[in-house]
């Protein structure tokens, strides 16, 4: 069995190329995660879905913040099931697109380059597969590029 410690010392070895080559630390994250949620709390699409969830958004902002460093860095700050809180969600393709459009605007804004690059790769990815978990627990199955749209769902059996 390879021992554990090999483990964590592959992994921070791994943060510590992604930091150097992106140059993505903390405050970063810190600040991209802020910035994009006050514009995400403002925002006429997205606000009230998170106003409906969410009463107290420092923890929000906290648990956001080592989400992003646990898929950025890979530092293994998160556990959660995201899954689990955005399938029961009202949203679909349009939230989606939007939650992309702004997340993407700040990341440009407030990180250079390479680092908006390494946070947008991985938030498209992650939002794809959130879109298709939440057209499965609405009975749709999406075919390759295809999007969730309400409305769309089977018509309920006849009997
Ligand atoms: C349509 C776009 C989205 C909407 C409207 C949305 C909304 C929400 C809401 C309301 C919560 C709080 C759930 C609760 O505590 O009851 C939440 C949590 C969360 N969201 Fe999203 N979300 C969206 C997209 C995304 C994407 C694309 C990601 C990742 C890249 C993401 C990552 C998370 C994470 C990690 C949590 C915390 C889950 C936990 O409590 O462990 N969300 N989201």
């Amino acid at each position: 069995m390879i021992p554990v410690s090999s483990h964590v010392e592959r992994r921070a070895e791994v943060t510590e190329r992604i930091r150097a080559e992106t140059g993505i630390d903390e405050a970063m994250i810190a600040a991209l995660v802020d910035g994009f949620y006050a514009r995400v709390r403002e925002d006429a699409i997205l606000g009230p879905v998170f106003a409906a969830r969410i009463a107290s958004w420092p923890p929000h902002l906290e648990k956001m913040r080592r989400f992003w460093s646990s898929v950025a860095l890979m530092s293994g700050d998160y556990h959660g099931q995201p899954m689990r809180l955005h399938a029961p969600l009202p949203i679909d393709a349009a939230h989606f697109d939007r939650w992309l459009a702004l997340f993407e605007a700040t990341a440009r804004e407030l990180c250079p380059p390479k680092a908006a690059e390494h946070f947008i790769e991985r938030a498209r990815r992650i939002a794809e597969s959130l879109e298709l978990g939440i057209a499965v627990n609405n009975g749709v199955l999406l075919g390759t590029g295809e999007r969730y749209r309400r409305g769309n769902e089977p018509a309920p059996a006849q009997d």
